[in-house]
């Protein structure tokens, strides 16, 4: 099929179906496609989240570390890694981003994958204390530096984005400039957590890094609609029923007791909300 972007989907809804003064909103609700979020209403709702509905972050974080777990076992099944043991790269950023990929090292650890984390600069709030030390624990090993991209093709079978996620803003500081231009020069995949790490969260950035997955959390970014890999899912299967409608995401059903709901697959190219 035709690669239609969410927007553009949207778009042909609302001048087809409906009359053309619709917002992007208004269509999307009416076609009942996913809504995608721009930055500050991607906050606004992470903070009702806690305020309101009184999640604690070590609760969602949870969730949403396991989605990325299980969207990567999905697109990337231990039986169909190229080399083994079957390493996976996971480098973390210094917000809750970042806590989403230990817990995510950790899951796939469980999973039996080999995951190494790179955690270059570490924020000393006892939450992300504790995930440390639980990935330690499992044995997990944390690299004192970013490998060399080729290294990095050499070694590792997939890298684990989980560096950035809805708070990015303004020109990448370092060390992540540096460990960005090498995740640009690798040829394994790249699955990015929530959102890919440098990517402007509404306007992407055409020459950033390409992951080949996108794990969206909670409901996809605005960037989403750039996003040019082969699998897109959504996980963080959290939101109640009240925020979503208050919100008008128009989630998709996720399947029985599924943590994720891919949204797009290598098979098909087009969006398929629901
Ligand atoms: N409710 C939900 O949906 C849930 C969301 N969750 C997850 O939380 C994520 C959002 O987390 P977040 O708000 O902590 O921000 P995030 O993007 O990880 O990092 C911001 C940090 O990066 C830095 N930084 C920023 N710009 C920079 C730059 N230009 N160059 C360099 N550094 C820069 C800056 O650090 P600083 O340098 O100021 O110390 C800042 O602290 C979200 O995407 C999802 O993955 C789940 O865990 C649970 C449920
Ligand atoms: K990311």
């Amino acid at each position: 099929g035709s690669v239609l972007t969410h927007t553009g989907a949207c778009a042909r809804i609302a001048s087809n179906i409906y009359s053309k003064d619709l917002t992007h909103r208004q269509a999307c609700t009416m076609a009942n496609t996913i809504k995608y979020l721009g930055q500050e209403e991607a906050q606004h709702i992470d903070e009702e989240l806690f305020n309101e509905y009184s999640f604690s972050v070590d609760q969602l974080m949870e969730l949403a570390g396991l989605s990325c777990a299980t969207a990567v076992t999905k697109g990337y099944p231990l039986q169909s890694l190229l080399k083994s043991p079957p390493r996976v790269l996971v480098i973390c950023g210094p917000g809750n981003n970042g806590g989403d990929g230990l817990v995510c090292a950790r899951h796939l650890k469980l999973f039996g994958y080999e995951p190494s984390v790179l955690y270059p600069k570490r924020p000393s709030k006892q939450l992300f204390l504790n995930l440390t030390t639980q990935c330690e624990k499992m044995d997990i090993s944390f690299l004192t530096e970013m490998p060399e991209a080729d290294v990095i093709d050499e070694v590792y079978n997939l890298v684990v984005d989980a560096i950035f996620g809805f708070s990015f803003k303004g020109a990448v500081r370092e060390p992540f400039g540096d460990i960005l231009s090498q995740l640009k020069k690798i040829t394994v995949p790249i699955a990015s957590v929530d959102i890919p790490s440098g990517w402007d969260v509404e306007n992407g950035c055409p020459d950033g890094i390409q992951p080949d997955m996108l794990i969206s959390l909670t409901a996809p970014k605005k960037a989403a609609n750039h996003f040019k890999g082969r699998y897109h899912f959504l996980g963080g299967r959290f939101v109640p029923p009240a925020l979503e409608q208050k919100y008008q995401l128009n989630l998709p059903q996720y399947p029985g007791t599924d943590c994720v709901y891919q949204l797009k697959s290598c098979y098909s190219r087009s969006v398929s909300p629901h």
